[in-house]
């Protein structure tokens, strides 16, 4: 259940997530398209808002992880062309035709019990593949230019099927040392070569590759983490143009009190007042995606810095105040506060992991409220 009834919330800035692509479809070779990325529900920011803010900045399409994301899209009205990225079961290729999704192949053998499935289940309209080239990400598509090219002809033969793309990912795009991102690209400029025509979509890209990578061949880009305003590198590799953030994370104090020298914080009194300590309470936790590593972090308190003191719980978490502050004062977890700034870098940094795991893991209880 979202919770609306808690001072939690997430903001997001749908000006900014229409300014990122703004700025990345006018740097664009022309004739390049844009395609936002609005998987794992616009990580985390909202699939159907994000979606609608970028067309506004000039996407042409979409890419999700998932049909059933794909299907989402299309039951809010959405009509642009729409690539699932994810390898589809074949037994739910009508969903495919359908829908009007578009889907990787990566293996003949796909094709092999697709066309054997439509034998039993005819679709109507039809069957867009997008196919895949592993040219170095270990993850989905065709390794050998052989398999490639037989599904190339395979395809070139059928009814039921549009062959719409060719595509692959990088695995190093965000990396300083571009060895790797060369050797992949080589890759797959050579099993470009092999085709005897190439589809209506030829793409490599994902934000890093569209930031630092210019030379990337393709007329279309997959544009996801820089559309939301963070830098694919996380800090590694500078912004080719400023990059603005769209998500806030805030709350606000919901008790606030002193406590004596030696008083206990939180479960398992990992934390002892060392002296007479202003104590604030935040309705957040766990459960919402802050988790528990995020002890000894600070937020931001009309301007000042307050250390999460005692472990987080599962629905709220303590802080140390400078001062009192009435209950109701705002707390900012992620975002600006009178001058300073907590980004989804800092947080990721504190957790270890990249700001992409913690967009997508703010949980469903934190309500989305959007402003444009
Ligand atoms: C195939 C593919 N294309 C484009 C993107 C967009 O990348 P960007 O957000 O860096 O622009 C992703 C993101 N996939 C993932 C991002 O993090 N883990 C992933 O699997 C992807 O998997």
């Amino acid at each position: 259940v979202v919770s609306i009834h808690r001072p939690t919330k997430a903001i997001i800035d749908l000006k900014a997530i229409k300014e990122n692509v703004e700025n990345e479809v006018a740097r664009l070779p022309k004739a390049t398209d844009l395609f936002a990325v609005v998987k794992a529900n616009g990580y985390g920011h909202g699939a159907i808002e994000t979606a609608t803010a970028a067309l506004e900045g000039g996407a042409s399409g979409f890419c999700v992880a998932t049909v059933d994301e794909g299907i989402e899209l299309r039951e809010a009205g959405f009509s642009e062309p729409i690539l699932v990225l994810g390898i589809v079961s074949v037994a739910d290729i009508g969903l495919l035709s359908y829908y009007n999704l578009s889907f990787p192949v990566s293996t003949n053998e796909w094709l092999q019990e697709a066309a054997a499935f439509l034998q039993k289940n005819p679709v109507t309209n039809p069957l867009k593949v997008h196919l895949k080239v592993d040219t170095g990400m270990g993850r989905i598509g065709f390794i050998s230019n052989e398999e490639l090219l037989s599904a190339v002809k395979w395809l070139q033969e059928q009814s039921l099927f549009t062959w719409e793309g060719v595509f692959t990912h990088f695995a190093t795009a965000d990396q300083a040392d571009d060895t790797y991102w060369q050797e992949q690209n080589q890759r797959f400029q050579t099993a470009l070569a092999c085709l005897p025509e190439l589809p209506r979509y030829v793409h490599a890209g994902n934000s890093a590759t569209a930031l630092w990578h210019a030379e990337a061949v393709g007329n279309m880009v997959r544009y996801g983490i820089a559309m939301y305003g963070l830098n694919p590198s996380g800090t590694a590799l500078p912004e080719t143009y400023p990059l603005k953030p769209a998500l806030s994370l805030v709350s606000e104090l919901v008790q606030v009190k002193l406590l004596e020298k030696g008083a206990g914080i939180g479960y398992g009194e990992t934390y002892i007042t060392p002296q007479a300590e202003w104590i604030g309470t935040v309705p957040i936790g766990y459960a919402d995606g802050w988790l528990r590593k995020m002890q000894g972090f600070s937020l931001l308190v009309a301007g000042e810095y307050c250390e999460i003191v005692g472990r987080v719980c599962m629905d709220q978490l303590m802080i140390r105040l400078p001062r009192s502050f009435p209950a109701g004062t705002k707390v900012t977890l992620i975002g600006e506060d009178n001058g300073q700034c907590i980004t989804m870098q800092k947080v990721a940094e504190q957790l270890e992991t990249i700001h992409y795991e913690v967009a997508c893991t703010l949980s469903a209880r934190v309500p989305r409220e959007y402003k444009s």
